[in-house]
């Protein structure tokens, strides 16, 4: 990868700074302020190279997506011909749909948008639910989505061999049918209807779990109500430990304690998300995925 940059934002040093070494490619960060009145000014490495890798997980995505807006324009500027986004973890995908009669679909709406700033967005575990791929709202080619659930089953059957995989509902069935065939676990996907942030009900799969390990795995964790809720019916059920594993650590709010509080044992994520659960890299699945994408 001659001639590239990896440009990253200091809030996502440790990140950045593990994937540059992976891609042995040198690593610059975008200076950022905010203004009192919240806009942003943006100072990136002048002049650039032809290919710029750009990392930035959109967790929390308001303001990011405003520097997006500004820094790759900023960046073609500079010298950048080939234009990348590495966002680990990608955010409103999970607008997916008109749900109630005016709502915007916002996963198109937001995929076309960052289409028109990059060459490539390369993420992980997006949410496709009602989608098979980024195809759908990005242009052929342009998008790539990689899946954590592989490195996942395997983290979990090692420390967990006998654990009974479950997904709390339909939406997670690709995740957790990936992980229990990379780990070799058995496994079991149940239904949710979510009637607010914080409001779901769950129907868990029929099983005998009474003295299992189980652990739910799921692709990210928000409020964590969909895993609390999961979690005390399967303690109630008997199950002899109940674990967590998602591959984003959003948890918003009070999502970790409550978690805790529902007699959750471990909690691991990936570091797509800095959080202090994270305990698997994605970094060799990010480098695996930039060489495929810069192959085509
Ligand atoms: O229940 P919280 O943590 O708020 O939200 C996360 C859940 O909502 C779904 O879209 C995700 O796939 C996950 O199951």
């Amino acid at each position: 990868m001659e001639q590239t940059l990896l440009l990253a934002f200091e809030d996502e040093a440790p990140l950045a700074r593990e994937l540059s070494e992976a891609l042995a490619v040198p690593l610059a960060f975008v200076g950022r302020h905010r203004f009192p009145d919240g806009e942003l000014r943006l100072v990136l490495p002048k002049p650039l190279p032809p290919h710029v890798l750009l990392l930035r997980g959109l967790q929390q995505p308001n303001e990011k997506l405003v520097e997006l807006l500004i820094a790759a324009p900023t960046a073609r500027e500079l010298g950048a011909r080939q234009l990348l986004l590495l966002a680990p973890y990608l955010a409103y995908m999970r607008q997916d749909m008109e749900f109630t009669p005016g709502e915007a679909v916002s996963q198109r709406h937001i995929a076309r948008l960052l289409a028109q700033q990059f060459d490539h967005v390369l993420t992980i575990d997006p949410h496709l639910h009602r989608i098979a791929s980024l195809d759908e709202v990005m242009p052929p080619g342009a998008g790539l989505a990689l899946s954590a659930a592989p490195l996942l089953g395997a983290w979990i059957a090692q420390r967990v061999p006998d654990g009974l995989l479950i997904g709390p509902d339909e939406e997670s069935s690709q995740w957790v049918r990936e992980a229990a065939r990379a780990g070799g676990l058995d496994y079991a996907v149940g239904r949710k209807l979510r009637h607010g942030d914080h409001d779901v009900s769950l129907a868990l799969p029929e099983l005998p779990v009474a003295g299992r390990a189980v652990v739910l795995l799921d692709d990210m964790a928000s409020t964590g109500r969909t895993l609390i809720g999961s979690a005390a019916e399967l303690l109630r059920r008997g199950a002899a430990s109940v674990d967590v594993a998602v591959t984003h650590a959003l948890f918003n709010g009070d999502a970790l304690p409550a978690l805790r509080a529902a007699g959750v044992r471990h909690i691991w994520s990936s570091n797509s998300v800095p959080h202090e659960s994270n305990a698997l890299s994605v970094v060799p699945l990010l480098a695996q995925g930039l060489r495929r994408l810069l192959q085509h």
